[in-house]
C-alpha cells in the first residue's frame, strides 16, 4: 500500500491530524546548531499542510545535542544523567525558539508541551494533553511537543521520542505518524550490511520484525536506533493509527516522500477503542500476573482473566490499576485493569469462583481482570 493512500500531508481528506516526529540527527549539526534553512523547508510544508485544513502536531528532538555542545559536554553514552538534564534546559530554549521563529514567518503560532512518560499513565493527566493538543490545534497552533529532560529519568523516561510521538498521535487522536529520521525507512538488517534490504510496507509489528532492528543510533546522538521507532509503531497500530518512518536528510522530505516510494509505512491492522488503546501504550506497571497455558488460550478467545487461572502475582498493585498478564515463560500477553489488589489476588489465585467469596468476606467481582479491560499484545 502506498505511503500516499494513508499518510498524504497534501489531501485532508486522507490524514486530517498528522504527528510529525523529528530526530535529533537530523535537527542538529556536529557543531550543536539547529539546522536551520532544511527546517525552514519543513516548516513551509507544515504550512501548506495547515492551509489545507491538515492539523499538525509536532514532536522535536534535539535538545541534549544543542545544549551538550553549548555548555562543552561530552558526547552521547559519555555524559552523566546531570550533565544531560542541563544540556536539555539550556538546549530546550533555544529549540523552541528556533520553531517559534519559523513558525511565525510563515503566521503560524508555535506552542511548546514538555511531556513526561508519567504524564501519559495518568488517565487524569492523558485525558489533559489531549484536551489541550486539541484545543490549540482548533485555534491554528503548531504544538511542538518533546520529553521534558530535565526532570524525566530512568524508567520514568521515554528516552526516545519515538514513542513519545505515538503516544501523542494516540491522545490526539491522530490519522497518522511520520518518523522524520537519517534512514530511508526500515531495512531486513543493519543498513550498513550492504546486503540489507528495505521493506516498503510492514502489517504487524512480528518477532521477527523485532529482530530486524538495532537499538544504536548511527548518528551517535539520536536515542533508541530502529528499536524505539518499531516500539512506537506498536503502539500506533495498536491506535489504528498509520506510521511512517521517512529519510528527513533531504531538503522538503514530506514531499519528497510523497513523490516516491521510498520509506517503509506500518499499515494499521486493529482499532482499538480510545480507552483500550491507552491501556495497550501503557509503559509502565504497579505488577503483573502469570497465568497458566489454558487461560492463555481462554484469553485470546477474548475471556476474562479468572482467579483459576493465575499461578503468580507480583508487584503492590491496587485496585483499579493497569497491570501486566505474563504467560509462564514470562512473555507479556496482555495489559489491563485489574479487580483486585495484589494481596486480594494473592488469597484468591488458583481458586475456582464459587470459593471466593468465603475467601475474600464479600461478593467476588465476576473477574480479576474483565475482558472489557483487558488488551492482548
Ligand atoms: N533494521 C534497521 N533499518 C534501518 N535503520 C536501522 C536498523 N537498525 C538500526 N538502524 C539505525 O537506526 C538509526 C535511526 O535511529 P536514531 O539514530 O535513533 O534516529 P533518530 O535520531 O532520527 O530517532 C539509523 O541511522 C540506523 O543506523
Ligand atoms: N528529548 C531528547 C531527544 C531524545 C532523542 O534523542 O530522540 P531521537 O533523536 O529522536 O532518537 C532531546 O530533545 O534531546
Amino acid at each position: 500500500m502506498p505511503i500516499q493512500s494513508l499518510l498524504d500531508f497534501r489531501d485532508p481528506s486522507i490524514c486530517k491530524r498528522l504527528v510529525i516526529k523529528i530526530g535529533s540527527a537530523l535537527l542538529v549539526d556536529a557543531t550543536g546548531q539547529v539546522e536551520a534553512e532544511w527546517l525552514r523547508t519543513i516548516v513551509n510544508e507544515i504550512a501548506t499542510a495547515r492551509e489545507l485544513g491538515i492539523e499538525v502536531v509536532v514532536v522535536s528532538s534535539g535538545a541534549i545535542a544543542i545544549g551538550a555542545k553549548k555548555l562543552d559536554f561530552p558526547d552521547g553514552g559519555r555524559r552523566t544523567l546531570a550533565e544531560a538534564q542541563a544540556s536539555a534546559s539550556v538546549g530546550q530554549i533555544e529549540l523552541a525558539s528556533v520553531w517559534s521563529k519559523l513558525l511565525a514567518e510563515r503566521r503560524l503560532v508555535a506552542a511548546q508541551m514538555l511531556l513526561t512518560l508519567d504524564d501519559f499513565e495518568s488517565r487524569r493527566r492523558y485525558l489533559n494533553i489531549s484536551a489541550t493538543i486539541r484545543r490549540l490545534l482548533k485555534s491554528g497552533v503548531v504544538p511542538v511537543v518533546n520529553e521534558n529532560d530535565t526532570i524525566a529519568t530512568g524508567e520514568i523516561k521515554f528516552g526516545d521520542n519515538d514513542r513519545l510521538a505515538a503516544r501523542v498521535a494516540q491522545a490526539c487522536d491522530a490519522d497518522g505518524v511520520i518518523l522524520l529520521t537519517d534512514v530511508d525507512g526500515l531495512y531486513d538488517r543493519h543498513p550498513n550490511d550492504p546486503e540489507a534490504e528495505r521493506l516498503a510496507e510492514v502489517r504487524g509489528i512480528t518477532a521477527e520484525i523485532h529482530d530486524m532492528a538495532d537499538s544504536e543510533s548511527g548518528s551517535g546522538v539520536g536515542t533508541g536506533g530502529m528499536t524505539a521507532k518499531l516500539l512506537a509503531a506498536e503502539i500506533a497500530d495498536r491506535a489504528g493509527i498509520a506510521l511512517a518512518i521517512l529519510d528527513g536528510r533531504p531538503e522538503n522530505p514530506l514531499a519528497r516522500a510523497m513523490a516516491s516510494q521510498a520509506g517503509t509505512i506500518f499499515v494499521p491492522q486493529r482499532e482499538d477503542s480510545g480507552r483500550r488503546a491507552w491501556i495497550g501504550g501503557r509503559m509502565r506497571f504497579n505488577g503483573s500476573l502469570t497465568v497458566d497455558d489454558g487461560c492463555v488460550t481462554a484469553l485470546r478467545d477474548g475471556n476474562s482473566v479468572l482467579a483459576a487461572g493465575i499461578t503468580r502475582v507480583a508487584g503492590n498493585f491496587k485496585r483499579g490499576d493497569i497491570i501486566q498478564v505474563l504467560d509462564v515463560a514470562g512473555r507479556e500477553i496482555a495489559k489491563g485493569l485489574v479487580e483486585y489488589s495484589a494481596d486480594d489476588v494473592e488469597a484468591i489465585m488458583g481458586k475456582q469462583s464459587g470459593e471466593l467469596e468465603a475467601i475474600l468476606g464479600h461478593a467476588p467481582r465476576s473477574a480479576v481482570i474483565h475482558r472489557d479491560h483487558l488488551v492482548m499484545m
